[in-house]
């Protein structure tokens, strides 16, 4: 008789359960689950105010929700709730294993260090310390992101916006962290300079094997970047499936008002 090889079950490398935060009287966002597996890219969408930020900001631990508990599989000690980890451990965790991209690159940069010190920063702050490997790796990062080699010592406050958007992403991606959070990352750039960025960011997740989770309200992001997609309003999810099936083939009157605005454009 053949044996049948029991399946072990699939480890998530985030899962997320009724995650709720309020400000006041305020709703931020209200009973939130899912699961995201290692390598997935997932998309949060909904209009604005719809709890987007206040989602990502509970995840990657800047804001402490109210209910709920977000769970991560730690690289050395397995699954793990990130409310309970100390504020040291906590930013060890983002050093490491996680990239956070904001939405303006200011916030995610040193812009008094020069573009190649903001990439090196990381690894050093996990123990790398030779100078000529460290600008070695950073001028590896800067050709990844097309930026002029010859810009390694400038200050990123000398660069476009599209520029230090893409520095702010290679100072994230250096240290290969296994989940990326990105708010709006191509928010706020010229639509010629969005495509180029959002086609290097495909690239780069795909190549390096990250899952990452992004939150815009531009469903091209989500469309080419996003495997999986989650919609909210009001705070709450109201419908999460797959990408191309969310945006093909919409439930919810407020999604198929989405898809087909985008339609219509
Ligand atoms: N610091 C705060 N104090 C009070 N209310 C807040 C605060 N931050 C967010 N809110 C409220 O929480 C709700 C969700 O806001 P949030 O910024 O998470 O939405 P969003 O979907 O990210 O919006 P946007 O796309 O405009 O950034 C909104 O009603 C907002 O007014």
């Amino acid at each position: 008789m053949t044996a049948l090889r029991k399946l072990a079950p699939r480890q998530a490398l985030l899962e997320v359960s009724g995650v709720s935060k309020s400000y006041g009287g305020q709703v931020g966002c209200v009973d939130v689950s899912f699961a995201i597996y290692p390598g997935e890219v997932l998309g949060v969408v909904g209009e604005s105010g719809s709890g987007k930020s206040t989602l990502l900001a509970c995840l990657s631990g800047r804001l402490a929700p109210d209910a709920g508990a977000i769970v991560y599989d730690m690289n050395d000690r397995g699954p793990v709730d990130i409310l309970s980890l100390s504020e040291p451990e906590r930013r060890r965790l983002a050093r490491t294993d996680w990239g956070i991209v904001h939405q303006n690159p200011r916030d995610g940069l040193r812009m008094d260090v020069s573009a190649g010190g903001n990439i090196g920063e990381r690894p050093m702050a996990i123990g790398a310390r030779h100078y000529g490997n460290l600008r070695t790796e950073a001028q590896d990062w800067l050709e990844k992101v097309e930026i002029d080699l010859a810009r390694t010592d400038d200050k990123p406050r000398t660069f476009s916006g599209g520029m230090q958007q893409r520095l702010q992403i290679a100072r994230n991606l250096v240290t290969k962290p296994r989940l990326v959070f990105m708010d709006e990352p191509t928010g706020g750039l010229d639509v010629s300079v969005q495509a180029r960025l959002l086609d290097l960011l495909r690239g780069l997740v795909r190549e390096l094997g990250i899952a990452a989770i992004i939150v815009t309200h531009d469903l091209a992001v989500v469309r080419l970047l996003a495997d999986r997609l989650m919609v909210m309003q009001r705070g709450r999810v109201i419908e999460q499936g797959l990408t191309d099936q969310v945006l093909d083939d919409p439930h919810h009157p407020y999604t198929q008002l989405l898809a087909s605005s985008v339609l219509q454009v």
